[in-house]
């Protein structure tokens, strides 16, 4: 089954409440929420105190993308925010063996992000500690752009790999993924598609999770 995990970043923050009803309602699987430090990537978005809020009005996981740098200075704190999966950067991380580590001790699914141009190969010696790679598409930091040319290439590499080193491993696609490229990015390997503003800033949100999902699942 292919999941489905709106990403926030491109929800209406005045009401958000509204778009997670809407998002449920679809039978999402997670809710992706992405935090930048304005260093690691040049924005600046989600912290702490939302993720509390959020996690007191609905059930779906929580998926916390850090873009951060450092960031085991806030594992606790976002696992204590209601955080389910806790997906670090491998660029961002001096010692992500520690920082994975951590996040399991804590309770949490530790993921693991890699950037459009980072190898798979930083993976080799942490995949069978991990429940979730997050593959970008784009490079991080912003909603709505294009998602970049011939990474079907690296999710389909990445796909083998897993297979061969630790098929528990769940493949998470994030960054311009649409109604008309969701069913090239499932075909590569996907598991867990990440949508943003193909999802909220659609007019009817509802209607547009259930095109992906079929699209996805090639129905
Ligand atoms: O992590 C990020 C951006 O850095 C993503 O989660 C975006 O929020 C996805 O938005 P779209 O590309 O789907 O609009």
């Amino acid at each position: 089954m292919i999941m489905i995990a709106p990403s926030i970043l491109s929800a209406d923050f005045t009401n958000l409440l509204k778009d997670i009803r809407d998002v449920e309602q679809a039978n999402v699987n997670m809710l992706h929420i992405d935090v930048m430090d304005g260093h690691f990537v040049p924005n600046i978005s989600i912290g702490i105190p939302v993720i509390k809020s959020i996690k007191k009005i609905t059930e779906l996981p929580l998926d916390i993308h850090l873009m951060i740098i450092k960031p085991e200075r806030y594992i606790e704190d976002f696992i204590n925010a209601g955080g389910n999966y806790i997906t670090v950067h491998a660029e961002a991380c001096l010692h992500l063996h520690r920082v994975v580590e951590s996040i399991r001790k804590m309770g949490g699914k530790p993921s693991v992000a890699l950037n459009p141009a980072t190898p798979l190969s930083v993976l080799d010696y942490i995949i069978n500690e991990i429940d979730m790679v997050l593959l970008m598409t784009v490079n991080p930091g912003f909603g709505g752009q294009s998602f970049i040319n011939g990474m079907e290439k690296k999710i389909w590499e990445l796909k083998n790999k897993i297979q061969k080193e630790n098929p528990r491993v769940r493949l998470q696609v994030d960054g311009g993924i649409n109604m008309e490229n969701i069913s090239d990015v499932v075909k590569a390997g996907a598991d867990i598609i990440v949508a943003g503003s193909a999802i909220f800033e659609s007019r009817n949100v509802k209607e547009t999770i259930y095109k992906l999902r079929k699209k996805a699942e090639g129905i």
